[in-house]
């Protein structure tokens, strides 16, 4: 497959005529060739964002609802394709490819119903005949990077609420997954989208610093929203800081499923199993730490392993449908057998599983895991997790909140009420009673605490994200002063 840049509603090679090529994870065969965007490229891309942002913020909400609405249609239509391009690209299997393809039309059509839903309000004011009021204005071009996990709806989300508010993208994809990101990009062309509203660049890795550079610096980019890593955020964070823009950031997480003594097991190891190992454990709310109670802890784990064993394993695009598919990179297997390997020597004992090959890694469980080993606290985004022993509820919150990200977290316990009270006292941006970490609906709010990142998409949240808030009032003109 073959992918341009698309700018100002037209598809062209980048502006020194290179490419890049994504290879498959495993086979290492070209799957995509990107044109390679240059900084003259990101500059054009602002520049058209800037001019379409003059006609775009006054469409009236009817028109922008109706638009994305159709996207979403369009993203539905085109499912097998998404799930073929994914596939190759991610490794993804159909399963993750297809509930990717069904949370983007979700938020498609959730930011189209937040058209109408961008209002100010009246406030009460001590001046005589005046009128004080908010309103909520569009800001202008965003800037969106995204990653390449969630490949279809995390480019979703950093398009759909940006526009909804009246605001033009700037979408720069992941080299992980240019092809999938320039379909969502041809699903909004093929939706009507008005030229320059949408445009979407990708880069090589030795490119990105430089691009993001002259976007964020730029006069034209007024935000930034970024999901990827911990490292990157922090970067794009320092960039946004210097030229005082607004960033949203999801980052890195290290999400924890608490399984209370009295927790019913079964149903805590359906979850664990679903949110650990879901798309080889490289999603951000994935379960990577099971910080079980230790009295209940070995029939636990029994169960988690038994029922882990029977996961399939294969490459998506060679065997048909399968569980656990290849790994993005073998980097990620190289730095997996790193963790893995420490918490070994440290102690930690292997129950399922074991050691990645390149790209290809079987679902993993690592028990009795232990402050002073790495795997603790970083991030694995493999198919891997690990098991906290704990003793009882103060511990159990002390281990989820040792850590330095807060995305999502679950509590699993028959007596809700002390579930609750573990809920309410974890550092989290989202806590499932009795659910798994991995959860996403587009009208709940989505973000998390520290390391973790700021800023929410979804719900109603992304009504602050992506407008200014202006106070406004109109009043009489004979006023008295005091000079
Ligand atoms: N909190 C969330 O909602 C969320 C969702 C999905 C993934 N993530 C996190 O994302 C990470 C995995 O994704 P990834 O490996 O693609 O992350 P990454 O940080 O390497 O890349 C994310 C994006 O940033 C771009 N990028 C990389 N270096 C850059 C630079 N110097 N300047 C500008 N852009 C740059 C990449 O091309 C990509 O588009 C994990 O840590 C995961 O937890 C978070
Ligand atoms: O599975 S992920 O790609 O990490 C993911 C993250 C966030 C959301 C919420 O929009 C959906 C999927």
């Amino acid at each position: 497959m073959k992918t341009k840049l698309f700018i100002n509603n037209t598809w062209s090679a980048s502006s020194d005529k290179k490419s890049f090529d994504r290879k498959h994870p495993v086979s290492g065969e070209v799957v995509t060739q990107c044109a390679n965007a240059t900084v003259d490229d990101a500059v054009n891309a602002a520049r058209a964002a800037q001019e379409a942002f003059k006609s775009w913020k006054a469409v009236g909400p009817s028109e922008r609802r109706r638009l994305l609405l159709k996207v979403a249609d369009v993203m539905e239509s085109k499912t097998p394709e998404f799930i073929e391009v994914m596939a190759k690209e991610v490794g993804a299997s159909a399963l993750w490819a297809g509930f990717n393809v069904h949370l983007s039309a979700n938020v498609f059509r959730e930011a189209a119903s937040l058209a109408t839903q961008i209002q100010g309000e009246t406030i009460p004011t001590d001046k005589p005949d005046t009128l004080s009021m908010t309103l909520r204005q569009p800001v202008g071009p965003i800037l969106s990077i995204a990653p390449w996990n969630g490949t279809a709806v995390l480019a979703a989300r950093a398009i759909a609420y940006p526009l909804v508010c009246g605001n033009t993208v700037v979408f720069k994809g992941s080299e992980f997954s240019p092809g999938t990101h320039a379909l969502i990009a041809k699903c909004l062309q093929e939706a009507g989208l008005p030229a320059g509203v949408l445009n979407y660049l990708n880069s090589s890795p030795d490119r990105s610093p430089d691009i993001a550079d002259a976007l964020i610096s730029s006069k034209e980019i007024r935000r930034i929203n970024f999901t990827g890593s911990t490292r990157v955020g922090r970067i794009i964070a320092q960039k946004a800081a210097q030229h005082l823009k607004r960033c949203l950031l999801e980052l890195g997480g290290k999400s924890p499923l608490i399984v209370l003594d009295d927790a019913d097991i079964d149903a805590a190891v359906k979850a664990a199993v679903f949110g650990s190992f879901l798309f080889q454990g490289q999603i951000c709310m994935s379960t990577e730490r099971l910080v079980v109670d230790e009295k209940i802890a070995d029939e636990f784990v029994a169960k988690f392993v038994e029922k882990t064993k029977k996961l399939s394993a294969g490459d998506p695009c060679v065997t048909g449908d399968c569980v656990i598919g290849p790994m993005v990179s073998s980097n990620s297997g190289d730095r997996i057998n790193g963790l893995l390997k420490d918490a070994i020597d440290k102690g930690a004992k292997v129950v399922c599983g074991g050691m990645a090959e390149g790209a290809v890694m079987p679902a993993t469980i690592l028990d009795h895991v232990t402050a002073d080993m790495q795997i603790y606290d970083e991030e694995t985004f493999g198919p891997i997790t690990v098991v906290i022993r704990c003793k009882g509820e103060a511990d159990a919150i002390r281990i989820a909140n040792d850590s330095v990200y807060g995305l999502s977290s679950g509590v699993f316990g028959r007596d809700v009420n002390r579930a609750l009270r573990v809920g309410m006292a974890i550092e989290y941006g989202s806590v499932h009673i009795n659910g798994s970490t991995v959860q996403n609906e587009a009208q709940a709010p989505y973000g998390g605490t520290k390391a973790t990142g700021y800023g929410r998409f979804d719900g109603r949240a992304v009504i602050d994200e992506f407008t200014e808030l202006k106070w406004l009032t109109i009043e009489p003109f004979e006023q008295q002063y005091p000079f």
